[in-house]
């Protein structure tokens, strides 16, 4: 194949090469079989291991390769479950659980469901980060698709070697900016397939609808350049035409292979080319970047949430940030856009309510020529300050947020600043995994006297001041990626529309109750969360309709109901 020169006339769909004009390309011999026997078993799709019924063992040759036993699913759970709990190491309880998905899915989807908030750290933050920084040595089965730049001109043909064909979501990163743990190149690849799992334990997005991409453009971290486990190119990082030109193929491939309506979320890239991705593609593709969006919904919702807790309205209080890269902008121009809706004034104007400060200090109007384009819109009329703690004496937040991808930054002089401003600070530290919250949960809550509303992107334990229980909340994008991509595909979306992201925002705060408030929670349990996602859904869904962008026709009576009848159900089916 010519590279890069997959436009041929006539060939469309032509998935087993039967047309004249797809003659020189290369296809993939695919067959489908029924599988039965030790293939069944071995298939993890279709695997119920010691739950294969009596039937279902005549039925399949499957005699003689399972011990007598027939265990129900819950038995299996409850085994599962009291194994996984055996081990005191975190990447322990990750490379069994990942092997679980590689051995019975829906067993997996099960534990991840019923055990969620257990769960939760271990295939998500902080867990997954030390598994991505470790993944060439805990590699075991390939995950998802790799494409590295040796696969410049051949991609649409190495979409076709994943076996699913109806793909409705992919998570793509390029490994730049994993967590907060920097450039992991290849190893990020533990990212999009722990997202795609939170899609579908916790959105009902099916596993089969779900594709997890990493694209290899090499790495800049000279550590795992070196490291002899490492399983990327081992090259520096592809830049400029040639990066630019490898993301177009993959991002033409994609619409070319799944269609108008596969979801892409982007996932962990570097600011230098999240914007610019979003940018791009936004009007030609049904694009998502989770780390700008997601993230700046679910923080608007905790902060809808918390001003039952707080009192006013959002323009009644003064935003501060640590962190003016993808998720600091991010949440920064939704909370803009919210208030311009809320009272009708220009988002000019609401965000002079907002400041960010970055590396080098407060962004101010004097810095502005030097400014990545992303910060120029903060960069208001003030003199020059340095420091966090003498940003927040400057501007007074009443509202501090951490996305700066630096743990400990909240300093006890910061916090307590905080707390003599405010009779409720709002505190959230928001930057993952756990060794780079900017505060603890126990930090925040005794250095403001019990006072502070908590709320961190990875999880902290409930803890006990002064008599009195705090649950911190955990204001992290999983709470909306999943039920927002559900809403998405359900309703045929064919584009991301920023109203759509300040409807789940309103979807998840309505789901905080009167009793949660009393905890201190600004966020409902994530033991709710199937629920909660069937309301974003449903909203995120209504919005597309009444934007026009829907092309699931005619729309559903009640989109709740619909949503909840689209979620995958991890119960083992019947075999015939
Ligand atoms: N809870 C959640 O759901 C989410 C959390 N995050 C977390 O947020 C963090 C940041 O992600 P993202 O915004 O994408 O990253 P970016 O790299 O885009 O932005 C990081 C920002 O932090 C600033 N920064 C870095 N070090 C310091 C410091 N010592 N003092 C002040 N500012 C500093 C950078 O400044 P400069 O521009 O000067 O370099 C930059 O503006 C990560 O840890 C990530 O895990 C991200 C998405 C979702
Ligand atoms: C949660 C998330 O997306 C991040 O930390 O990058
Ligand atoms: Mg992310």
């Amino acid at each position: 194949m010519n590279g890069g020169d997959y436009a041929v006339s006539g060939g469309v769909e032509d998935v087993y090469g039967e047309d004249a004009a797809s003659m020189d390309q290369p296809i993939t011999p695919w067959t489908v079989s029924v599988a039965s026997g030790y293939s069944l078993m071995r298939d993890p799709r279709h695997n119920k291991g010691l739950a294969f019924t009596e039937t279902e063992r005549d039925a399949h040759y499957l005699r003689g390769l399972l011990p007598p036993v027939v265990l129900s699913q819950e038995l299996q759970e409850k085994k599962l479950m009291h194994n996984l709990r055996q081990y005191q190491v975190p990447l322990q309880r990750y490379t069994a659980l990942m092997d679980l998905q590689e051995r019975n899915e829906r067993l997996f989807y099960k534990l991840l469901i019923d055990n969620v908030e257990e769960l939760l750290p271990v295939v998500y933050t902080p867990t997954v980060g030390e598994a991505c920084q470790k993944y060439g040595s805990i590699f075991r089965r390939p995950q998802g698709l790799y494409i590295s730049l040796k696969e410049k001109g051949k991609i649409l043909e190495v979409l076709k070697n994943w076996p699913e064909r109806s793909v409705q979501v992919i998570v793509v990163t390029d490994g730049e900016r994993i967590l907060g743990l920097g450039d992991l190149g290849c190893q990020g690849m533990g990212i999009p397939v722990g997202k795609l799992s939170l899609y579908t334990a916790l959105g009902g997005v099916r596993p089969s609808a779900c594709l997890p991409i990493t694209i290899d453009v090499g790495t800049n971290n000279e550590k795992l350049l070196n490291d002899e486990f490492y399983i990327g190119l081992r090259q520096r990082r592809a830049t400029g035409q040639e990066y630019a030109e490898l993301l177009h193929e993959f991002m033409t491939a994609v619409k070319q292979n799944y269609g108008e309506k596969v979801l892409i979320q982007f996932e962990d890239f570097a600011n230098h080319n999240a914007f610019e991705l979003l940018a791009r593609y936004s009007s030609s593709h049904l694009v998502f970047n989770d780390d700008i969006q997601g993230t700046a919904s679910v923080v608007l919702a905790g902060l809808l949430a918390s001003l039952r807790l707080l009192g006013g309205t959002l323009a009644d209080h003064r935003f501060l940030f640590l962190g003016a890269g993808e998720a600091g902008t991010g949440i920064a121009e939704l909370i803009a856009l919210e208030i311009s809706k809320q009272t009708g004034s220009p988002i000019e104007e609401n965000r002079k309510k907002i400041w960010l400060v970055d590396s080098k200090g407060l962004i101010v109007d004097s810095r502005k020529e030097s400014l990545q384009h992303f910060k120029k819109p903060w960069a208001h009329e003030h003199e020059p300050v340095k420091t966090l703690l003498d940003a927040v004496k400057a501007i007074k937040p009443t509202i501090l947020i951490g996305t700066s991808g630096v743990g400990k930054q909240f300093t006890k002089e910061v916090v307590e600043a905080m707390a003599s401003l405010n009779e409720k600070p709002l505190i959230m530290a928001l930057s993952n995994p756990t060794s780079q919250a900017e505060c603890t949960a126990e930090e925040a809550y005794t250095w403001t006297e019990g006072r502070a509303i908590f709320a961190s992107g990875s999880p902290f334990d409930t803890f006990e001041y002064d008599g009195k229980v705090f649950v911190p909340g955990q204001a992290n994008n999983a709470y909306i990626f999943p039920g927002f991509g559900l809403g998405v595909i359900i309703s045929g979306a064919i584009r991301v529309h920023d109203d759509m992201l300040l409807a789940a925002s309103e979807a998840l705060a309505a789901q905080v109750t009167e009793e949660h408030y009393e905890k201190g929670m600004i966020y409902p349990p994530f033991s709710d969360i199937r629920k909660i996602s069937a309301n974003i859904a449903a909203k995120v869904a209504a919005k597309a309709y009444e934007l026009g962008l829907a092309s699931h026709l005619p729309q559903p009576k009640d989109l709740v109901k619909y949503a909840e009848s689209c979620m995958y159900s991890p119960r083992y089916r019947t075999y015939r």
